[in-house]
């Protein structure tokens, strides 16, 4: 049985958790990603399950998805620092939108990385899946449509990630074996 109710009228509704979320019991359902009183732990209350995060709040914390915020580019996007105005950070990744990628395509993704808990893997933390109308140019004219977004959220890295590790000990390799040859 699908884990998230398909909805044919709403493309958005796929990825709308029930509520509440399953293996909770009514008064443990996920708090709201929105702090309401006090700090709001966003990475503890994902613990849980993944939350939907609204694009209004992931443009927020990333500064509208500003280059000064960017931790790097992936195959399927830009990656973003996003911090919360309670200190939290997280990792937005922002997914181009291209061909092959449809809502069933992201649903599965996301069910997929949901699934994924280990300590050496990084938690998938929330999702945004939202449609916006806005201008966009279209044959050399101004045109309104329909602009999907979506982005996937995950605990925030402190020491990036492992590629920039092993290119680093590439490079002390190649330096210690350059000097031990100087040495001979
Ligand atoms: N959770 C994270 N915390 C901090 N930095 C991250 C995080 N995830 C990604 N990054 C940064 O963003 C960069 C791009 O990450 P991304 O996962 O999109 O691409 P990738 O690691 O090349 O994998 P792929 O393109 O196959 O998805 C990484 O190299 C890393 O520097």
């Amino acid at each position: 049985m699908a884990a998230f109710p398909q909805s044919h009228h709403d493309p958005l509704n796929i990825l709308m958790a029930p509520s509440p979320l399953p293996g909770l019991r009514e008064h443990e359902a996920a708090p709201s990603l929105f702090p309401t009183r006090g700090s709001y732990n966003l990475v503890h209350a994902s613990k849980v399950f993944p939350k939907r995060m609204p694009l209004y709040l992931l443009k927020k914390i990333t500064n509208d998805f500003s280059e000064d915020r960017e931790l790097g580019t992936g195959a399927y996007g830009k990656v973003y620092k996003g911090v919360h105005k309670n200190g939290e950070t997280i990792a937005v990744k922002l997914l181009h939108s291209m061909p092959g990628l449809d809502d069933k395509c992201f649903e599965e993704e996301f069910q997929n990385l949901s699934r994924l808990q280990h300590k050496n893997i990084v938690r998938l933390i929330g999702f945004c899946h939202e449609t916006q109308r806005e201008f966009v140019p279209h044959e050399g004219n101004m045109i309104f449509a329909d602009s999907k977004r979506m982005a996937l959220c995950f605990e925030y890295m402190h020491n990036g990630s492992l590629d920039k590790y092993i290119f680093g000990i590439i490079v002390l390799f190649f330096s210690c074996m350059i000097s031990l040859i100087h040495l001979k």
